[in-house]
């Protein structure tokens, strides 16, 4: 069965539509991508997914399990194993990484998965920081990947996990991502600007969305290819031209 549909999404945000009729259907295990221009509205789509109270749907439907979650709160898709993880995360005084990581495992039964995982995205050095404190902006998005991870969800919903990140990084991070969708059968929605990350990752299918809608959809590498040879522009322009 489908694990996720949007169907038909309309959504607002302060009062302007931002997603415009946006379909899409992930299974259990697939690792999708979502790429688009600035203000295309990738982050909104993740928080409609997610139900973050920000975003307001005003037609469409969510589907979890083939059972509508439209109007469910984060919590309640959270319990239901959906985690999003944000640009940026707030940073955490007096809470070290690694009691943040024993309080998350703790939670979701992968005390085993600590060390691996720690290792795999090298933050061995800040588990014994607060979290996020003064952390680089590659080490921020390490450790925030390790906290989602540490969830096992059914659904990450990761908006742009290599955001700012150098070339090693975004290799340790595409490494997490492959072993967390592998070992767990997490599923993903990955929003990203990177084709190298797309590539090393593989997964199921990427799609573009412009202006609120998706307007191409197919294998991960070709549609970056794709879009590193047309650009945006010339994507979008020829949606638009289109209808
Ligand atoms: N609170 C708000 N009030 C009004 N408009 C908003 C609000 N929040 C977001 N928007 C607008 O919604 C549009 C989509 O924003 P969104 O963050 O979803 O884009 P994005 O595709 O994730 O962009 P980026 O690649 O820059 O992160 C933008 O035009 C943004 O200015």
């Amino acid at each position: 069965m489908t694990l996720l549909e949007a169907l038909d999404l309309h959504v607002e945000v302060g009062g302007a539509e931002v997603l415009r009729g946006v379909s899409l259907g992930v299974g259990e295990a697939e690792v999708h991508f979502l790429m688009g221009p600035n203000a295309a509205g990738k982050t909104t789509l993740l928080s409609a997914l997610a139900g973050l109270p920000r975003v307001r749907v005003v037609s469409g439907r969510v589907l979890l399990d083939g059972e509508d979650v439209t109007g469910l709160p984060v919590v309640e898709r959270a319990r239901r194993g959906v985690a999003l993880a944000y640009q940026i995360p707030p940073e955490l005084v007096g809470v070290p990484l690694r009691s943040l990581a024993k309080l998350v495992s703790g939670r979701f039964g992968t005390g085993a998965y600590v060390e691996e995982l720690s290792r795999r995205l090298r933050l061995e050095h800040l588990m014994g920081r607060d979290s996020f404190r003064g952390f680089s902006g590659g080490e921020r998005k390490r450790a925030e990947l390790f906290l989602v991870a540490l969830m096992r969800p059914r659904l990450a919903l990761l908006d742009e996990p290599d955001s700012g990140v150098d070339l090693d990084s975004l290799w340790l991070i595409a490494d997490a991502l492959s072993f967390v969708s592998e070992e767990f059968g997490t599923a993903m929605i990955v929003v990203t600007h990177t084709r190298a990350l797309i590539e090393k990752v593989g997964g199921t299918a990427a799609h573009v969305l412009c202006d609120g809608r998706i307007v191409y959809s197919g294998a991960p590498g070709s549609v970056a290819g794709l879009v590193e040879e047309r650009g945006f522009k010339g994507l979008c322009g020829e949606a638009d031209g289109a209808r």
